[in-house]
């Protein structure tokens, strides 16, 4: 977190808000998108399309695959500084939006969004988790159906900067 704030802080220079003009340089804002998405995609089987035969392609389980990824269970936003791969269908390893000619429309769009939410968030609160919990303490367990997200909400308290 502290290192996500200081690449967003650094980059705004004192203005009050972040635009999508100042996305393009936060590296380390997209390596944590990008680790999130390969921990926990929100689609978690991509939707099966073969005439006759099914074939459900599990995403979630190749974002955590140990022979495409070293401590494939670990948070390490680092591992995707300075490496090429990306969620846009070309690696296969990571393709929380699909791949090929049926691939997620809305990519662009949802990363832009993520990235700005995230870069204002961090950018304008920092936060800390109720009763002193740390964040080994965050219960990551996830609701299995069409689309994931936590078993147990989130809560976080925002402190204005
Ligand atoms: C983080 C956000 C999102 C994720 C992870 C995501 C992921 C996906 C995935 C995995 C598929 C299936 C691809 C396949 O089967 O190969 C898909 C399809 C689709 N997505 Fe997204 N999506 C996101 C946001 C959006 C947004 C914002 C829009 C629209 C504005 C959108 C519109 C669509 C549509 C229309 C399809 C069906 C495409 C087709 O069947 O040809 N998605 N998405």
């Amino acid at each position: 977190m502290k290192e996500l704030q200081n690449e967003v802080r650094k980059v705004s220079g004192g203005k009050s808000s972040i635009s999508e003009d100042d996305l393009h340089i936060m590296q380390y804002l997209k390596a944590v998108i990008k680790k999130t998405l390969r921990l926990h995609p929100p689609i978690p089987t991509l939707l099966p399309r073969t005439k006759r035969t099914q074939v459900i392609i599990n995403a979630w389980a190749i974002g955590r695959d140990p022979s495409s990824w070293e401590k494939p269970e670990e948070f390490i936003p680092d591992r995707f500084l300075n490496n090429p791969i990306d969620f846009k269908g070309h690696h296969f390893e990571l393709i929380p939006f699909g791949s090929g000619r049926r691939i997620c429309p809305g990519m662009q769009l949802a990363m832009q969004i993520n990235e700005l939410l995230l870069a204002n968030l961090v950018h304008k609160f920092d936060w800390t988790l109720p009763d002193g919990a740390s964040e080994k303490d965050l219960d990551m367990t996830e609701c299995i159906g069409l689309t994931i997200h936590k078993d147990s909400p989130l809560i976080a308290i925002a402190n204005p900067v």
